[in-house]
């Protein structure tokens, strides 16, 4: 028998604190921060897990060329058939790029994808503090930056933790979850459920240097940087023999150059001051090209010269 709306209204609330924060959060607006490659990728799985998703970057203009980037990747996705027509309009109708992140008010979860540099995160966070509902969630997409210590420029350290996804973020399905010292167990089970609704790998990982994947990935990277500074072997070589020898699908420096030679620096840089082992010191190559601004793809210049048809190996 259907219950009686005076029964209904008169029910205790039988959902737990976290699992009312997970309902909420299936209903509500996501916010992401940094229209790069990372937060528009976040912003369009987000989408098309049929949040509605608020992007911001440092000026209106940056947060519209990230939606046109999106609009570009979802065409794509429909001329392959992965998708169709509708899910693509669908998808673009629930992004709302912002003029900044003082739109975000409404927001149950606000994930930062901005410049992984610290002053820039703590100033985002400083920003958005002063407009988060008293349930709302900040997560931080770092690389590398501790959690417990960002946690520290957060609105609340039990609502911050660190959510890790992968480039390209549409195509690769792990996402590590981090908790700071004082991230609270309803923090963690509203970001699980997020990150499980976008179809995500959850994996856990304490708040050391790099989590995992990049604390094994970047002395990798790095080592490829040193090779090519002592002049083991050129670009080319280094790449085709740990690509064919290590079967990994893309060289170090092909790699290096996609998630871009200065998101890597900062990376490396903070292993090596959060570990103060010296077998993560920057290799001088690595920080060469950045100072050049040589970041890679998005700068069409890195270990590769990506202004033609074909990338080709600067040296
Ligand atoms: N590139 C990767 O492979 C990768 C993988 C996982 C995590 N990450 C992390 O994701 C974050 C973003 O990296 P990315 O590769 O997208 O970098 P990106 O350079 O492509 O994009 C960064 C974006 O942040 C914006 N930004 C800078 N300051 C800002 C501010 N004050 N307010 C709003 N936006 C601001 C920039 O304009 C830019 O659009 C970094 O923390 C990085 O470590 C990167």
């Amino acid at each position: 028998m259907a219950p009686r709306l005076a029964d209904c209204t008169a029910a205790p609330n039988p959902l737990s604190e976290p699992q009312r924060r997970i309902e909420r959060i299936k209903m509500q607006t996501i916010g992401v921060i940094g229209a790069g490659q990372m937060g528009a990728g976040i912003a369009q799985v987000s989408a098309q897990a049929g949040y509605r998703v608020l992007l911001a970057d440092v000026s209106r203009e940056r947060a519209e060329a990230g939606k046109a980037g999106i609009a570009k990747a979802l065409a794509r996705l429909v001329e392959k058939e992965k998708i169709v027509e509708d899910a693509r309009t669908a998808t673009l109708a629930n992004i709302e790029p912002v003029d900044s992140v003082a739109a975000m008010g409404d927001c149950a979860i606000v994930v930062e994808a901005a410049t992984e540099r610290e002053g820039v995160k703590r100033a985002i966070f400083a920003e958005v503090a002063k407009v988060l509902g008293p349930d709302a969630i900040l997560a931080s997409n770092t690389s590398s930056i501790p959690i417990t210590r960002l946690a520290q420029a957060a609105h609340d350290p039990a609502r911050f933790m660190g959510v890790h996804f992968f480039n390209p973020v549409p195509v690769m399905r792990p996402i590590e979850l981090i908790r700071g010292l004082a991230t609270s167990d309803a923090t963690v089970a509203a970001v699980e459920a997020y990150a499980e609704r976008l179809g995500k790998q959850v994996v856990h990982a304490n708040d050391a240097p790099g989590f995992i994947v990049n604390r094994v990935l970047m002395p990798m990277i790095n080592e490829a940087c040193f090779a090519l500074g002592e002049g083991v072997a050129s670009v080319r070589d280094i790449d085709l023999a740990c690509q064919l020898g290590l079967n990994h699908p893309m060289g170090p420096l092909t790699l290096a150059d996609f998630i871009g030679l200065d998101t890597c620096l900062e990376i490396t840089r903070v292993l090596f001051e959060g570990t103060g082992d010296p077998k993560f010191r920057p290799a001088p190559v690595l920080v060469k090209y950045v100072e050049a601004g040589w970041f890679g793809r998005k700068t069409k210049r890195g270990f590769y010269d990506y202004s033609g048809a074909e990338p080709v190996p600067t040296r």
